[in-house]
Formats: C-alpha cells, sequence, structure tokens
C-alpha cells in the first residue's frame, strides 16, 4: 500500500506492507514526518490509499455506519466542540453510538475531574485529551486507534491515562493502536511495536520477540565488518578503540562471540531510526489490520 498527497506530492508511505494482530495494544513510532499520522487516518477511513488496499476488523475503513461504530479515534488534536459542554458531548455520543456505554463515560468524566457542565472550548488540552478518550472509549469500539494521545497530558496524568488505557482495552476485549514520541509510553503499554521511518515500515512485530531478537554487542573497532552470516548490524556506534552496535539475530547472545547485552526498546527503536536515516529498506505491498488472533 502506498499514500501520496496530491500529484506532486512526496509519498507519505511506501509499500506498507503489513498483518497488525487483534486483542493487542500496538505502538506507532518513529520521527517527525515518518507517516505515522497517515497510517492511522487510513486505518481510519479518513483518507485512502494511492495504490494497494488496507482491510481494518475485516473491511475497508469507514465502509459503512456499523463498521464506523466499531472503531475509536483520538486525532493528534484531539477535536471537540468548543460550543458544547461535557455533558453535551456523552448526549451526542448517546445520539450517534449504538454501544454507546454511558455508565463508561460518566464514572470517567468524574474520575478526571471535568465539570459536565464546562464548556468544551474552555478546557485545557491535556482535558480536551480526557474528553476525546472517554469518547472514544464509551463508544465501546473493537479498535481504539490514537494519535499521540498523551502528548498534551501532564506526567501524573499520562500515567493515569496510560492506565486507562490498559484497562480499556482489557474491558472492552478491543485492540489499541497508539503513535507516540514517548518510548517510555509505548514500552509501559504496547504489546507489539512497529518503527515506521521515512515513509517505511523498519521493523514491526510482538515487542518481546523484537527484543530477544535483538542484542548489543561490543568489540574492537573494525570488527563488525567481518560478522559471521545470521547477524545483521542495524547500528554501529564508534568509541575510541571499541564499538557497539545494535544487531539482529536469531542465535541466542552467548553463541555470538562477543560482548553482548539485552537491548533497550529505546535502543531498539534508535537503531532503526538511525539505519533507516542513511539506508532506504526493502519494499512490500499490503497492509490488513486486526485480521489475525
Ligand atoms: N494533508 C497533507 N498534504 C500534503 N502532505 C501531507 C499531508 N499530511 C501529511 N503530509 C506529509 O506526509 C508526510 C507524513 O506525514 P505524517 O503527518 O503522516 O507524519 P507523522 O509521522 O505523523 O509526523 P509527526 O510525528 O510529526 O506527527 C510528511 O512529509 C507530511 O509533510
Amino acid at each position: 500500500m502506498t499514500k501520496k498527497y496530491g500529484r506532486r506530492g512526496k509519498l507519505a508511505l511506501s509499500d506498507v506492507n503489513l498483518t497488525i494482530p487483534s486483542g493487542r495494544v500496538i505502538g506507532l513510532v518513529g520521527p517527525n514526518g515518518a507517516g505515522k499520522s497517515t497510517l492511522l487516518h487510513l486505518a481510519c477511513g479518513l483518507i485512502e490509499p494511492t495504490s494497494g488496499s488496507l482491510t481494518v476488523l475485516g473491511s475497508r475503513p469507514a465502509a459503512n455506519a456499523s463498521h464506523l461504530a466499531r472503531v475509536g479515534f483520538v486525532a493528534q488534536n484531539t477535536p471537540v466542540y468548543g460550543s458544547f459542554t461535557v455533558a453535551e458531548h456523552l448526549k451526542l455520543g448517546t445520539k450517534m453510538n449504538p454501544a454507546w456505554d454511558p455508565a463508561l463515560a460518566e464514572r470517567r468524566i468524574s474520575q478526571v475531574g471535568l465539570n459536565p457542565a464546562q464548556k468544551a472550548g474552555q478546557l485545557s488540552g491535556g482535558q480536551r485529551a480526557q474528553l476525546a478518550l472517554t469518547i472514544a472509549a464509551a463508544k465501546r469500539p473493537e479498535l481504539l486507534i490514537f494519535d499521540e494521545p498523551a502528548a498534551a497530558l501532564d506526567p501524573l496524568a499520562r500515567k493515569g491515562f496510560l492506565q486507562n488505557l490498559t484497562e480499556f482495552v482489557l474491558e472492552l476485549g478491543a485492540s489499541a493502536v497508539l503513535s507516540s514520541h514517548l518510548l517510555g509510553d509505548i514500552e509501559q503499554v504496547c504489546d507489539y511495536l512497529i518503527v515506521l521511518c521515512d515513509s517505511r515500515v523498519q521493523v514491526a512485530g510482538d515487542t518481546r520477540d523484537l527484543l530477544a531478537r535483538h542484542a548489543r554487542l561490543v568489540a574492537p573497532r573494525g570488527e563488525f565488518d567481518r560478522l559471521p552470516a545470521g547477524i545483521e548490524v542495524i547500528s554501529v556506534e564508534h568509541s575510541g578503540a571499541h564499538s557497539s552496535a545494535v544487531v539482529r539475530t536469531d542465535s541466542e547472545p552467548e553463541a555470538l562471540h562477543y560482548q553482548a547485552e539485552p537491548v533497550t526498546l529505546e535502543e531498539l527503536v534508535l537503531g532503526y531510526m538511525t539505519r533507516a536515516a542513511a539506508v532506504p529498506v526493502a519494499r512490500t505491498e499490503a497492509a490488513v489490520w486486526g485480521a489475525q488472533r
């Protein structure tokens, strides 16, 4: 699947071929302009691919009203109706969503301390994000999509938000996809990771599997030029006479013949981001969301 904005625009997504399992919390990370929002907007049906196709919960995104109700989306700027009060937003939610859960909505509004009588236009950025999250969750969707959901929240509110997110996913039996620059947040809640850089998917998979299949090797400078087959160097840093590399390998760390340490999520992501800044990756074709359990 590819996405280009306008005829002369640059490719925002190139040859993306992803199958994302359902029932997971998926973290989408990558540098500014990588194509994260584009991918999320495609998944919600706000925009269409330029070539290829995308399937979300078994159908074309936003295929019909009932499909729309199965997906909850919170956009990057968490848009709300400024002249409507918090309570009016909930009333609108009841009218527009067949599976609306009023108890969940009211419980959460009071938990996060929002005043039902306050106009949404007067809420702070963080309060607006909380309202938008509540509306998305009270739809009881099967898939929750968040574009940088916690960016406007203070650290305590962010922690609460992430806890709530995990609870929602469990309570609703839903899947969630969230894009974020905050790798700590991703580490805290996501069990599946997609690294998107320069419009291409660099790596995607179960977070634990990815961490198990990568290692940080330390060796004398120059040694990484003659690594045995089966070890793929993702990125290398040099420091004095030694070099340190993030590598992908199916071998156990003890079998690598180098000083090997587990990688952190941050090292893994930065390794792929560094590589993408230098080398383009291989090309692929379609995208399927929530197709496997
Ligand atoms: N409506 C649009 N028209 C033209 N180009 C666009 C449009 N939206 C996004 N782009 C371009 O597509 C590319 C990907 O943008 P996108 O917003 O998907 O990135 P992102 O990874 O979400 O970035 P950020 O982390 O900064 O939010 C960028 O080069 C951007 O300039």
